[in-house]
């Protein structure tokens, strides 16, 4: 569970948002929305302890384990390594035998999840981007999080590699109750996949029924 009341973050004078409150329950499939600028990655950041609160309380288990899946950029075509070793790049450097053998088990786990076993060997530079937005979303499964942050991770890819992709993401919340917060500006994906929705709007972050939302909320300069 993730819970905020009163949250407030200001940058130097300029406030980004104030007076935020919401409990996110484990298995919740949530959207967060709002214009370019209004808070969004700010508020993730929080939530992952990368960035300082301005007020408020912020209550987040750290002992749960939290990935997160970045915005999609694309990886030069010589990129050096192919899509197994891109995905271990998580993995803790280890001399152990048995952990080693345990890490091999867990990568090939999670490279099957996420539809890769057979591309594994697959340069990351020479994959599409739907492949590699796969291959950014095993490295973030691969410390079993509790919850998945998927900012903006499928914009740039075409419908079709979109929905793949979360209807992997809805596989993985439904089957093993994993918490997914998805920021968003796609309207069809927010209403198809999410069960919840915050939108910020008005420097505040607001609940709103998923079928209340509207392509007018997309609006990217608010
Ligand atoms: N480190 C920082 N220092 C100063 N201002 C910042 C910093 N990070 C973000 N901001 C500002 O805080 C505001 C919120 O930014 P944030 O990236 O959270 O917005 P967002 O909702 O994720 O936007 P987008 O939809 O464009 O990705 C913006 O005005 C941004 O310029």
């Amino acid at each position: 569970m993730i819970q905020a009341k009163n949250l407030a973050k200001r940058f130097g004078n300029q406030l980004v948002f104030q007076n935020v409150n919401f409990t996110i329950n484990d298995g919740d499939f949530l959207s967060l929305i709002g214009p370019n600028g209004s808070g969004k990655t700010t508020l993730v950041k929080i939530i992952m302890g990368l960035e300082k609160k301005s007020g408020g309380e912020l209550l987040v288990d750290y002992k749960q384990v939290i990935g997160y899946v970045p915005q999609f950029r694309n990886i030069d075509i010589d990129y050096p390594l192919n899509i197994e070793q891109f995905v271990r790049l998580n993995l803790k450097f280890t001399l152990s035998r048995k952990k080693r053998r345990q890490d091999n088990e867990l990568i090939k786990t999670i490279l099957e999840k996420t539809g890769l076993s057979k591309l594994k060997d697959r340069p990351l530079g020479l994959a599409s981007g739907g492949e590699k937005q796969k291959a950014y979303l095993a490295q973030a499964l691969l410390n079993e999080p509790k919850v998945l942050i998927l900012d903006e991770s499928t914009a740039s890819l075409d419908v079709e590699v979109k929905m793949q992709l979360m209807d992997l993401v809805k596989e993985l919340n439904e089957k093993e109750n994993l918490t997914v917060i998805f920021i968003t500006h796609d309207y069809d994906l927010t209403k198809k996949y999410t069960h919840r929705a915050l939108f910020f709007k008005d420097q505040t972050l607001k609940e709103v029924d998923v079928s209340d939302v509207s392509e007018d909320m997309f609006d990217m300069g608010g």
